[in-house]
């Protein structure tokens, strides 16, 4: 298998299936808490493998004790707000915060944005800016010992990464979303599965990143243009009417229906043939 890796600082991909990459927060010793380097990084992760032919799936999970323990704030109290709190101008000032929230909001969409379904497994704890991280996820997956918690109003902000945009959508319950929101309380993994935040709770951390690998490469062994359109679909409907969502794949199909993989996939279930090749895409 003829494979691009990525390598950055703080996170770790490997390639466990072919067309499969997992991506994993790789700061374990702080528990995964998400500095501005690693912002940065996971937003070019997950744009290069958005890029890669190679790549169909990304499963995205945390080493170490826990998933991940937010915004490092350290990094974001003494080294991100100091460094803007010196200048004086309001405006100026006001100016450099947009950037800084853009900066952090574009990562945490990068999982949305990112063409290729994003499957993240969670284990331990799923702290603030985890919860806008995985909320971006396509699928999410956790373990039994897991809990969220959208902590932002707890560290006296509130949340502007995308937990209060894709929550209430991700729960279909606007009430639990914001209980959720404003009381800041965990929100263990039993409750996340009764309320859809996940579809599958495992008993530890090993069975579920073989589950979520499993998954990953069912999905990998799919047309890669039924899968990128199903995304791109179900993206796109999520913020518009249905009259909308049905334009735009009607749009979007009357090109892809015109691809080689309609007919491969179609001749493949016919046939009844389990191991249909795609061509990369
Ligand atoms: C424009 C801004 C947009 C973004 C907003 C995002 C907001 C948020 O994410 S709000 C949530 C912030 N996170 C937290 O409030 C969680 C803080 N951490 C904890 O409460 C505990 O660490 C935790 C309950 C997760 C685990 O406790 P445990 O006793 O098991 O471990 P610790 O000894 O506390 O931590 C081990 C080392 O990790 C460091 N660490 C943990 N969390 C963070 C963090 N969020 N930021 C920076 N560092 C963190 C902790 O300091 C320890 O390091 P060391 O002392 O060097 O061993």
């Amino acid at each position: 298998m003829s494979t691009n890796i990525p390598s950055f600082n703080h996170l770790k991909v490997s390639v466990p299936k072919e067309f499969v990459y997992h991506v994993e927060l790789n700061r374990s010793d702080k528990l995964n808490a998400i500095n501005k380097a690693m912002f940065m990084e996971i937003t070019s992760c997950f744009d290069a493998l958005g890029q890669s032919e190679d790549c169909r799936v990304i499963v995205l999970s945390g080493s170490g004790k826990i998933f991940c323990a937010g915004i490092d704030l350290i990094d974001f109290s003494q080294k991100s707000l100091p460094s803007i709190a010196q200048v004086e101008d309001p405006a100026r000032k006001a100016k450099l915060l947009s950037e800084l929230i853009k900066l952090y909001q574009e990562s945490m969409s990068s999982l949305e944005i990112c063409n290729k379904p994003v499957l993240a497994a969670i284990h331990g704890a799923c702290i603030g800016a985890g919860v806008d991280l995985v909320t971006s996820a396509d699928i999410r997956h956790c373990t039994k010992d897991a809990y969220f918690s959208v902590k932002e109003a707890d560290v006296g902000l509130a949340a502007d990464i995308g937990s209060l945009q894709r929550l209430p959508k991700v729960l279909g319950s606007d009430s639990l979303a914001r209980e959720l929101c404003f009381t800041c309380r965990k929100f263990p993994a039993q409750e996340a599965l009764n309320s859809g935040l996940v579809s599958k709770v495992y008993e530890d951390k090993e069975k579920m990143i073989d589950g979520v690998i499993s998954m990953a490469e069912e999905i990998s062994k799919k047309s890669p243009v039924a899968i990128q359109t199903t995304k791109a679909s179900l993206v796109y409907s999520r913020d518009h009417s249905v009259q909308e969502g049905l334009n735009h794949i009607a749009l979007l199909n009357q090109l892809m229906l015109q691809s080689e993989d309609l007919v491969t996939a179609a001749t493949g279930q016919m046939m009844k043939d389990k191991n249909v090749i795609f061509s990369k895409l």
